[in-house]
């Protein structure tokens, strides 16, 4: 079994467990009650490369990365460093997550608010939402088409933002026809959790480019973002990087320094 089958079979466990204490009509009622959802796509498409930072405890290829006490607190260094979007991963078994991460960052933060886990339900958009969450990732190797294309359409309808991430030219393809708005190149492979930066420039031009065109995982500093950015991305999500390093606040100031003018400074047509 492959890692993303194991880790998403964690997750339907710990999902059956959520739909037998809080029923659907509960996570809406929650949902009516949270501040309405900002804009997911605009909040990518700013001046250059635009950043999503991840609260990120620990990994599945690297175990524990950091302790990360106040993930709302974090979230706001982020905030403050220039970030565009923050990325809170929820899953609990692999990534040390949870929903009460999202609400926390949400109760603290203005920018939009990404959940980041394995959705395979209706009901995980509809906790996104009740949550706070503005965004959702979906990744495509986990669904089949026609379950892509309903929970695109329903996270749209309840106003969530789909990240749709994918690995290959494949995937990619499947995205796009989806109607996928916001489309993520992850360079970590879930099936054996090795990264490839070069997956991005392999999969972007498989993107049309009216799609939000995200790279994700890998960034390890400023040369990362460049030359994700000269690839054609709009916007990069990183993770271990930041919650590893010293001042999360002064990376996140690089990297958004790096990506404002990317065209200027690197030829980028
Ligand atoms: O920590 P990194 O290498 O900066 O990567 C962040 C992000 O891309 C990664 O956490 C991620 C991308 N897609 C995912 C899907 C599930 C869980 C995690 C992820």
């Amino acid at each position: 079994m492959s890692v993303l089958d194991e880790i998403i079979d964690g997750v339907r466990a710990d999902l059956a467990e959520r739909q037998a204490r809080v029923s659907l009509d509960e996570l809406k009622e929650r949902a009516a009650r949270a501040p309405g959802a900002k804009d997911g796509v605009a909040a990518l498409r700013g001046e250059g490369v635009t950043v999503i930072c991840e609260v990120k405890r620990s990994s599945p290829s690297k175990g524990a990365l950091a302790a990360i006490a106040d993930p709302a607190a974090l979230a706001a260094d982020y905030e403050a460093g220039g970030a565009s979007v923050i990325s809170v991963l929820t899953e609990g078994r692999r990534f040390g997550g949870s929903l009460a991460d999202l609400e926390a960052v949400r109760a603290k933060v203005d920018i939009p608010v990404l959940r980041k886990d394995f959705i395979v339900t209706s009901y995980q958009l509809w906790e996104a939402r009740a949550y706070g969450a503005d965004l959702a990732l979906l990744i495509v190797a986990a669904l089949d088409q026609e379950a892509l294309v309903s929970l695109i359409e329903r996270a749209e309808s309840i106003g969530l933002t789909p990240l749709v991430e994918v690995h290959d030219e494949e995937e990619a393809e499947r995205a796009v026809d989806a109607g996928a708005k916001v489309i993520g190149v992850n360079a970590r492979n879930l099936k054996d959790l090795k990264v490839d930066r070069s997956t991005f420039e392999r999969v972007a031009p498989e993107i049309p480019n009216h799609i939000v065109k995200v790279a994700e995982s890998g960034v390890r500093g400023p040369h990362d973002l460049i030359a994700y950015a000269n690839a054609g991305a709009d916007a990069v999500l990183v993770g271990e990087s930041l919650v590893t390093g010293r001042d999360p606040r002064a990376a996140v100031a690089d990297l958004v320094a790096a990506g404002a003018h990317p065209a200027l400074r690197h030829g980028r047509s």
